[in-house]
């Protein structure tokens, strides 16, 4: 499961300096996903309060708003990485409902789990996390009373399959919400946001020795869905409404979709 990395020969610049250096390829396929994120969980949560001033966590309490999930509700949280979203959720359930958080990265749920055990509130102890695979989820047809999914949606190689899914597992006259960067039409929005990447995001995650796996957000962007092409797959799938949320500046989007 290690990332893969070409090796590329360069001749040497002067003594002092390697003869090679590694460049990665392209971060493409499910296991190449899984590594990267794995290598940056013990520094995840930091950095995203770093890189946005702690604004994230705005627009987590928005997507999980968004969700409609309410006490005693049996939820899901995809691609919960270290669990951000799935505290939320925990809170707005309380104590009688049900929360799973599930992620494909063992390392990314070893930092939830033990922010779970490290926090006091009672409620926590609703939370269930599962390793798992977001394109294949390991629940039955109508399950769950809501879905959120934040920063996952882009991340994994099947956005139809993963929308299937969550359409799947979802209660008839349910929501799910998720909560991503967007993928601006407007060319102000979209070069400030690469331009934030570049000089903002990778110099920062550099000190941490991470450019690299910070790099691949541009690109993941690049690949992604504009809200309008978001509200489309949803409904392409069977949801009966499907509206995307411009939020942050327009530099994060919300998809809500009503099973
Ligand atoms: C929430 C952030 C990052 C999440 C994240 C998502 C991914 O898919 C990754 C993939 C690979 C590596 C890392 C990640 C990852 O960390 C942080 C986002 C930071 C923004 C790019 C910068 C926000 C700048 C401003 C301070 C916000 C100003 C808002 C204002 C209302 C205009
Ligand atoms: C950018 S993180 C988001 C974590 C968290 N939801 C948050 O908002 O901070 C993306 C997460 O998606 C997970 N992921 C990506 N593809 C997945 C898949 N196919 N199945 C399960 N988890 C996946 C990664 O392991 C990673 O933890």
């Amino acid at each position: 499961m290690a990332a893969s990395v070409h090796l590329i020969l360069q001749p040497p610049p002067n003594h002092h300096r390697p003869i090679f250096r590694l460049r990665r390829r392209p971060v493409r396929c499910a296991d190449e996903r899984q590594a990267l994120f794995s290598r940056i969980a013990p520094v995840y949560d930091n950095l995203n309060d770093v890189l946005s001033l702690g604004q994230h966590r705005i627009w987590k309490r928005m997507a999980v708003s968004w969700s409609g999930a309410k006490e005693g509700n049996n939820v899901l949280d995809l691609c919960c990485g270290s669990g951000d979203l799935a505290f939320l959720l925990s809170e707005k359930v309380g104590p009688n409902g049900k929360v799973i958080g599930l992620d494909f990265s063992k390392e990314q749920l070893s930092v939830a789990s033990s922010r779970q055990h490290s926090r006091s509130k009672a409620c926590f102890n609703n939370i269930e996390w599962v390793e798992g695979n977001t394109l294949e989820l390991p629940f039955s047809d109508c399950y769950f009373d809501a879905i959120t999914m934040g920063y996952g949606l882009r991340n994994v190689i099947n956005f139809h399959k993963a929308m299937e899914e969550m359409y799947r597992v979802l209660k008839p006259s349910s929501q799910v919400s998720i909560l991503d960067f967007n993928k601006s039409t407007d060319t102000f929005s979209a070069s400030f946001q690469e331009w934030m990447i570049d000089n903002v995001v990778v110099t920062v995650a550099n000190g941490y020795g991470f450019a690299e796996e910070y790099k691949y957000l541009k690109s993941s962007i690049q690949e992604f869905l504009t809200g309008k092409e978001l509200e489309k797959l949803a409904l392409g799938v069977g949801f009966a409404k499907s509206k995307h949320f411009e939020i942050g500046g327009g530099l994060m989007g919300n998809l809500v979709a009503t099973r």
